[in-house]
């Protein structure tokens, strides 16, 4: 039986965007900063990350995967949707594929944001780009986003299984004293508090995530490792208080106090941007080198056939929302599944209120 799809005739992925050539680098970071206040000097270091890399960031090879990856997917089981794909902050611009879709006479999409967790930068400024993409393109299609998914189990158990591959990468003496050290990109602290419905939920949600991924490992191993939340890619300016601790400084501390070795594993993101490919295979892991701290780190959720299926999970289910009918929503840990729209004063902007897309 084909599953049922209405009131929906199209899927858009909703992405960061990153450069592709070393002339894509200073635009593109332009980009993304504009008007927000990052020092000069962190933009050249960040820019550095990317030549580093020969000019070219990661995500949008991993986006063409994981259109490939979702088209075959939703094929398979019978879902018989164009699938879109539009970026905040570079090409394909998330205006250009809206206008798209118009032209192609969709009426009404679905989108899957490439960020699983509640925060302004996670998740109301996807909402204020889609508001915008909306409001600039003629008979434009209704997009409705999907829920938060930190918490579907399509998302958690490929980290759990990456994690313990990772456990298992290390020398088998170190192996079973090792810590689990699970990384996101640091906020600012103020953006923290404000995050989710009543606050506070970009932290909370990750050490639910984490601490799920944590009683799996024991369930698997017998063993429950000593963990914590740490953080990554910390800009802004520097008087401005961000979460904590930094990886690096966290590598230092398991260090002093005589950890065996340590896991990293990128909760934050769901595949291998150049936050996990800089700031923790090239720069984290070479503080554990210098350290002579045994490191490993555990590979994100990609193109894992369980994290692609969540977006048809999370399809059918809000189709069916949509549709008036129950419907039983898959979660993980201890927290609920999320909510279909955003509270008006859910992850408010920093630099004041602006429309956007996908509220109650
Ligand atoms: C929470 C969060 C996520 C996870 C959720 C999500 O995935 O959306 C995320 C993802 C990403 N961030 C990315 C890149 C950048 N983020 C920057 C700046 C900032 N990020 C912030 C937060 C987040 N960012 C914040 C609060 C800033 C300060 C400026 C501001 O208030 O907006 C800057 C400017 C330089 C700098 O300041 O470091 C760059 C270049 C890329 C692309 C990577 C690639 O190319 O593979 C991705 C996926
Ligand atoms: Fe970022």
């Amino acid at each position: 039986m084909t599953p049922d799809t209405t009131p929906y005739d199209a899927v858009l992925l909703v992405s960061f965007g990153g450069p592709e050539r070393p002339e894509d680098v200073v635009p593109f970071l332009e980009n993304v900063t504009r008007g927000r206040g990052i020092p000069r000097e962190r933009l050249e270091e960040v820019g550095e990350h990317y030549f580093l890399f020969g000019g070219r960031s990661p995500i949008n090879d991993q986006n063409r995967a994981f259109l490939t990856a979702l088209r075959e997917d939703l094929a398979g089981a019978g879902v018989d949707l164009p699938v879109y794909w539009g970026n905040r902050n570079w090409d394909p611009y998330l205006t250009d594929t809206v206008r798209q879709m118009a032209a192609d006479g969709v009426t009404r999409a679905a989108c899957f944001v490439t960020s699983a967790y509640s925060s302004y930068s996670s998740c109301r400024q996807y909402r204020e780009n889609l508001f915008d993409a909306v409001a600039s393109v003629e008979n434009a299609p209704q997009l409705d986003k999907l829920r938060l998914y930190f918490n579907h189990p399509g998302f958690v158990e490929p980290v759990v299984d990456a994690a313990l591959t990772a456990l298992a990468d290390l020398p088998e003496d170190v192996r079973e004293g090792a810590h689990l050290a699970f990384v996101t990109h640091s906020i600012p602290e103020s953006m923290a508090e404000g995050s989710g419905p009543d606050g506070d939920a970009y932290v909370e949600q990750h050490l639910s995530v984490a601490a799920e991924v944590v009683e799996r490992i024991r369930q698997e191993t017998g063993r429950r490792h000593p963990h914590a939340l740490v953080y990554c890619s910390r800009s802004g300016a520097p008087h401005v208080p961000w979460l904590e601790p930094d990886i690096n400084d966290h590598l230092e501390r398991l260090q002093a106090d005589g950890a065996a070795g340590v896991v990293m594993v990128p909760i934050g993101f769901v595949s291998d941007h150049m936050e996990v490919v800089y700031d923790l295979d090239t720069e984290a892991l070479a503080t554990a080198e210098k350290l002579g701290l045994p490191a490993t780190r555990a590979a994100t959720a990609g193109v894992d056939p369980r994290f692609v299926a969540a977006v048809r999970d999370l399809l059918l289910e809000r189709a069916a929302v949509e549709r008036g009918e129950e419907v039983v929503r898959a979660t993980v840990g201890g927290l609920p599944a999320c909510w279909d729209r955003c509270a008006p004063g859910c992850c408010p902007n920093p630099r004041g209120d602006r429309p956007a897309l996908a509220g109650a």
